[in-house]
């Protein structure tokens, strides 16, 4: 595949040595000052960037036709406008918050917890994530993701940052965002009730898990149109 990278930080660098080590070739690698690149000759777009541009560069592949896998986190908000737009413009997009096989099983392990547990009144659940000091979101995109899960297969209703929120509605998931020197991504799931803790935590070594999971899926989505997910790349 001819790949764009749109971003190329730690995880732009990371996605280009391992596409490379798998046979495909970079032919575009974009920054926060390049404003007139040409995607035309890309086979698929990779975006590792920042939360403020990640609309913009998605929106762009849809203008020239161009497949795009979205690993940047922090613009959710407008995640059903580009789901539209790619509709519209019959474009092919997989955003995942984590690309990673091991927190995608990790992910099915959070639902099934969730579920077993909703009969229990008896146990209150909690969420921790730790990053790396340069991280611009809070709280990370995976753990939104596990809250929205544990919530779709419970009966908690919403999430919340905690020490940043002072409306602490009942059935509220706690997430506490903590932010630490080199860590690449840490995150736990914690039920406790008065006589023991139940937990799930993933812990990535290093940044190659996310890198190789873009990848998979860019190749993947190869002459698909639509809007995908990792569970379809995945087959889970
Ligand atoms: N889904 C997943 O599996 C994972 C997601 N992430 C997410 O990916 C994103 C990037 O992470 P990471 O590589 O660690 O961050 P970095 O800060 O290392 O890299 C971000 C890069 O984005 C570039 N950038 C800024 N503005 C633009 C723009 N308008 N267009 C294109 N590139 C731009 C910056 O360029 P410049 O150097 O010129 O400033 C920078 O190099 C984050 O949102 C993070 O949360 C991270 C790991 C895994
Ligand atoms: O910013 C990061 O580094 C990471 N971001 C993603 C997130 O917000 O969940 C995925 C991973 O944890 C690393």
């Amino acid at each position: 595949m001819k790949i764009a990278l749109l971003g190329y930080g730690k995880m732009g660098k990371t996605i280009e040595q391992i596409a490379l080590e798998r046979g495909h070739a970079i032919i575009l690698k974009v920054g926060k000052n390049d404003k007139n690149y040409d995607l035309t000759s890309a086979d698929v777009a990779i975006d590792f960037s920042i939360p403020d541009a990640a609309v913009e560069n998605i929106t762009r592949c849809f203008e020239a036709s161009v497949p795009i896998i979205c690993g940047t986190t922090g613009w959710l908000d407008h995640f059903e406008e580009m789901v539209s737009l790619c509709h519209q413009k019959k474009g092919a997009f997989i955003y995942a918050s984590n690309f990673s096989l091991g927190v995608n099983l990790y992910f099915e392990l959070n639902k099934k917890l969730a579920q077993m547990l909703k009969p229990l009144d008896t146990y209150a659940v909690a969420i921790e994530e730790i990053h790396h000091l340069q991280k611009l979101d809070a709280p990370s995109g995976t753990a939104i993701t596990l809250a929205e899960d544990i919530i779709a297969n419970s009966d908690t209703t919403n999430w919340f940052l905690k020490d940043t929120t002072d409306t602490i509605a009942t059935n509220g998931i706690p997430i506490t965002a903590k932010r630490e020197p080199e860590v690449p991504g840490t995150h736990t799931v914690q039920y406790t009730s008065q006589v023991d803790t139940i937990e799930i935590k993933h812990t990535a070594h290093n940044r190659n898990g996310f890198a190789l999971g873009a990848i998979v899926a860019a190749e993947w989505l190869q002459n698909k149109t639509g809007v995908y997910t990792m569970k379809d790349v995945l087959g889970l």
